[in-house]
């Protein structure tokens, strides 16, 4: 099993449940695995990959200019959306806030996800093209 590791992504974002964390900027980091099949090639005998940049900006563009109250929701939310928009098999997504805790270093929630089922996959692809 090969995986694809992201780590340390780091974003600026407004998340938290207390008021002033809807105004106020915080460090997340992110770490994620993806379990790559790389045995599935294309019409062109060529191999299909993943773009960590598609994954990273996918991420990224997400996160931009929303709030978000708890570290579980933003988890369950990439997790979703990253496997549904890559087709993917499996991953394992860690999204940590440093500045949560002032007596501890770092307070993390990590989630496993498999894809699971294809009905989902279908009707994300369908919204898209309705739009
Ligand atoms: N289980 C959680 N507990 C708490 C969270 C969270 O995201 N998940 N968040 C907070 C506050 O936003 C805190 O990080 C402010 O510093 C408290 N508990």
């Amino acid at each position: 099993m090969d995986i694809l590791f992201i780590k340390k992504l780091t974003i600026l974002s407004y998340i938290g449940i207390y008021e002033w964390e809807k105004k106020h900027l915080q460090k997340i980091t992110i770490d994620i695995k993806i379990r790559i099949n790389n045995t599935k090639k294309n019409k062109n005998n060529t191999k299909k990959f993943i773009n960590y940049i598609n994954i990273v900006n996918t991420i990224m563009l997400f996160m931009k200019n929303k709030h978000f109250y708890l570290i579980e929701d933003v988890a369950e939310k990439i997790a979703t959306m990253l496997i549904k928009k890559f087709q993917l098999s499996w991953l394992q997504l860690k999204i940590s806030k440093p500045s949560a805790i002032p007596q501890a270093k770092n307070v993390s929630y990590l989630i496993t996800r498999k894809y699971t089922n294809i009905n989902n996959i279908y009707n994300y692809n369908l919204s898209k093209i309705k739009k």
